[in-house]
């Protein structure tokens, strides 16, 4: 029996990782978790998995819940969404809350000792020298839920890190990936919304159309397998069925695949390094899709991608920078304030005008996250 404790339980993630625990109800329980602002379906999940502990964003939303529920614990804000991580009876923290937000949680369930199944690609991204150096230091394992990141990890299990040659991670190329860049000047929020492949929050299905999801996986694959960006490429695989790959030395490559079902990857960070059954899935038919195809990636098309890198390899607060600005950025172009192409001109000006500080703390890290989201809210004024 696991106990879990879940961050962003309301999103898409959680909600599916609340449909792993409720199918295995003699594996996974759920101590606490956390919601923002969308109280009904708390509610709806505290009377259906009656947690210990649960905390929501807002103060009047924490208090008419802890009304209506005297004999749990509910909080609110960053306090609260800390305290749902290190809950005294979770040994695991499933982080799937959205944004940097995630980052202050994780490092307390990780000085707490909890293993972490991390969905957050943002904390990894921000401040992943940290993240992994604790998860270290304590001994807990930071164990990957992202789907490319998982294929990784299940194509490494029973390797040695020193015979891989480098890692392949797949991109579906998003919404608009049939689109040439000119084309991208008046596209519409619902039209980015819209992905081929994965349904998935608001956020991420953004990132995935301007790229700036596999740039932000790019820089998670080289904090959690400790490999330099040289050896960290990118292909177009437009079907989303082959979720990454690992080259070791002698050339041969191993790929992980199915149907794209963000369940496996949760569910395979929740057993490892043992397996359940899925249930309510159907098998991969590979003779159903008779071909699937790959694409070299245009980094002039995609010029977030290339944003990735250059922020992944200059290292220290830049990656933070970069990934708080696009948060905001993207905030900013789903409430109707940018245009789909100024999230990458917003970005790039950001980091333009950040000096990046070396091996930085917490708290530089913090300073530059605000730094960076002060400079856009100026930009959009
Ligand atoms: N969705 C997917 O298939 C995949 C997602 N990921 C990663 O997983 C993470 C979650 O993504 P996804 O589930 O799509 O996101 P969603 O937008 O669907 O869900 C986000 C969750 O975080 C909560 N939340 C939002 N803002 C705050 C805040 N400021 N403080 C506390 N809680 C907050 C939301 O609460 P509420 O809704 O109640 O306001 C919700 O529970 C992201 O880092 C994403 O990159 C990685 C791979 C695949
Ligand atoms: C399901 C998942 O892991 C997402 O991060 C997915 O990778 C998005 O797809 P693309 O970024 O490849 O469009
Ligand atoms: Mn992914």
């Amino acid at each position: 029996m696991k106990t879990i404790s879940l961050l962003g339980a309301t999103g898409s993630i959680g909600v599916q990782t609340l449909d792993i625990i409720r199918k295995h109800p003699d594996s996974f329980a759920l101590s606490s978790f956390s919601a923002g602002k969308n109280v009904d379906k708390a509610r709806q999940i505290i009377n259906e998995f009656r947690p210990a502990l649960v905390s929501v964003l807002e103060k009047e939303d924490a208090e008419r819940l802890q009304t209506e529920y005297p004999a749990i614990t509910v909080l609110h804000g960053s306090k609260g969404l800390e305290e749902a991580a290190v809950h005294e009876k979770a040994d695991t923290l499933v982080n799937a809350v959205i944004g940097s937000v995630g980052l202050q949680p994780t490092l307390k369930a990780i000085e707490a000792g909890k293993t972490i199944a991390i969905a957050n690609k943002e904390t990894l991204v921000t401040a992943g020298h940290i993240v992994t150096a604790a998860a270290k230091k304590a001994g807990v394992e930071l164990l990957p839920v992202d789907s490319e990141h998982s294929a990784i990890f299940q194509c490494m299990q029973g390797e040695h890190g020193k015979n891989v040659n480098r890692i392949i991670l797949t991109a579906s190329g998003g919404s608009f990936r049939d689109k040439k860049r000119e084309e991208l000047a008046d596209v519409t929020v619902e039209q980015t919304l819209n992905h081929p492949n994965w349904s998935m929050g608001a956020k991420i299905t953004v990132d995935s159309a301007t790229m700036m999801n596999k740039g932000l996986e790019v820089i998670e694959a080289h904090w959690l397998f400790n490999l330099p960006y040289d050896q960290i490429d990118v292909i177009l695989h437009r079907e989303s069925i082959i979720h990454s790959m690992v080259e070791f030395h002698d050339r041969s490559v191993m790929a992980q695949l199915g149907s794209p079902d963000m369940r496996v990857p949760i569910q395979y960070a929740l057993t490892w390094p043992d397996r359940l059954p899925l249930q309510d899935t159907a098998p991969l038919n590979l003779a159903e899709f008779g071909q699937l195809h790959f694409e070299k990636v245009d980094f002039n098309r995609f010029r977030m991608l290339r944003l990735a890198y250059e922020a992944g390899r200059a290292a220290g607060t830049m990656p933070a920078v970069m990934n708080a600005a696009n948060e905001e950025a993207v905030a900013a172009f789903l409430n109707g304030k940018l245009t789909f192409l100024q999230i990458e001109e917003v970005v790039e000006r950001a980091m333009e005008h950040h000096h990046s500080i070396l091996s930085p703390e917490l708290g530089a890290i913090i300073e530059s996250d605000a730094e960076a989201r002060a400079f856009v809210r100026s930009f959009l004024s």
